[in-house]
């Protein structure tokens, strides 16, 4: 399969002006995790075809992709893929189990760092560039479509937990008494994710997002030390690559779950847009954030789509008043939850297009 280039014209660039710091007509919304199981035309498909078998087949991962633009006026498409692919690419295996979540049955330990290979990752993660130079086209211009990858920290939480966690204690041990099997893991990590990028952004991604998701289990002293050079390696190498392919540049998004302890930081490492949780009050962003060039995008408490239709579309209302003045795309503070409501995901985004903008 070859890469088609020949993009048709984007009809919707709110998102991209956002994350520009240009001012867009509307605010754009776009939800983490729109192609998911609250879903009922993705549960069918799931019926049919196992998770990775979605990720790696280049038309069903379109199709997932493309589902909720069908039902809802949302800003942006996010490619049908998970983070977890790199740790696959490196030789993990992942399972993905209905009602728990991902499993490595074979968790990474300390001799196994050396083992590691980052040549050829990004080759095996082609099939992922293929996903999205199929959905660039499919989606006619219609809106831009989101690339992404996990962080360095989080995906060494999962390699070293085996899954999901409580306390990611078992990695966070990692980052106190082997810093230096940390670091090397980190690095290795980190120059995957910069290939994975450029990849995608290669293949048509016109925007993508960094998913520091376990970033809440740490602190500003391991934040410093274990992730914010990573990231910020990230974002220069990614422009600096782009650069050397004569690609465009493109806007990039750090989502750090629960970082709220080093927002300003955060504004330091070369992204545009910055992803905020619900925990986060609007007026202390501003405060943090001021006078720098960021675009935030948040930060709606996904439990808020099980309350009442008018009670939710005075949420909403109030989140968008609270970060009138700061260049902003909505979203929700986390992904959405499988047993979301349907009906509450339009008005969430129907209560965004009509605020007075
Ligand atoms: C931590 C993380 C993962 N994956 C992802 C993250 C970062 C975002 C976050 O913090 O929520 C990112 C992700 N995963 C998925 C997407 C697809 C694009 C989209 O946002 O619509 C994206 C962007 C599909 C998925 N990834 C997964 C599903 C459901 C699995 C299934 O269909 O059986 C989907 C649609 C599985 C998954 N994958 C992962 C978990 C913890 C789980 C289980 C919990 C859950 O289901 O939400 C790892």
């Amino acid at each position: 399969m070859s890469i088609n280039r020949n993009f048709p014209a984007l009809k919707n660039e709110r998102l991209l002006k956002a994350a520009r710091g240009e001012k867009p007509d509307k605010l754009p919304i776009w939800i983490m995790r729109q192609a998911g199981r609250y879903l009922p035309e993705f549960q069918e498909y799931r019926k049919q075809h196992s998770f990775f078998e979605i990720c790696q087949n280049p038309e069903y991962a379109c199709e997932v992709t493309l589902m909720p633009l069908r039902r809802f006026d949302l800003d942006a498409a996010i490619i049908f893929s998970d983070i977890l692919v790199i740790p696959q690419a490196l030789g993990m295996e992942v399972e993905m189990r209905p009602g728990v979540g991902p499993v490595l049955p074979e968790p990474l330990t300390l001799q196994h760092v050396e083992k590691l290979k980052a040549e050829g990752a990004v080759k095996k993660l082609e099939y992922v560039g293929h996903a999205i130079n199929l959905t660039r086209h499919k989606l006619e211009g219609k809106v831009p479509l989101i690339g992404f990858t996990g962080a360095p920290w989080t995906l060494m939480a999962y390699m070293i937990e085996g899954g999901g966690s409580k306390t990611y204690s078992k990695a966070k041990k990692w980052l106190y008494a082997s810093k230096e099997e940390s670091h090397k893991l980190l690095g290795l990590l980190t120059d995957v994710i910069v290939d994975y990028l450029v990849m995608q952004i290669e293949y048509g991604a016109q925007i993508v997002q960094v998913f520091d998701s376990n970033a809440e289990y740490l602190n500003k002293y391991l934040y410093s030390e274990f992730c914010l050079p990573y990231l910020k390696r990230i974002s220069s190498e990614v422009r600096e690559k782009l650069k050397a392919k004569s690609l465009e540049e493109v806007p990039m998004i750090l989502f750090a779950k629960g970082g709220w302890y080093c927002l300003e930081e955060q504004a330091d490492l070369g992204y545009e847009v910055l992803g905020v949780d619900w925990t986060i009050e609007p007026s202390y962003v501003k405060k943090i954030l001021n006078n720098k060039n960021i675009t935030i995008q948040g930060n709606l408490d996904p439990t808020a789509l099980y309350a009442s239709n008018s009670d939710l579309k005075m949420f909403v209302e109030k989140m968008l008043e609270e970060f009138e003045g700061q260049r902003y795309i909505v979203n929700l503070g986390h992904g959405i939850y499988p047993d979301a409501p349907i009906d509450s995901v339009k008005t969430f985004v129907d209560a965004v297009h009509n605020f007075k903008a």
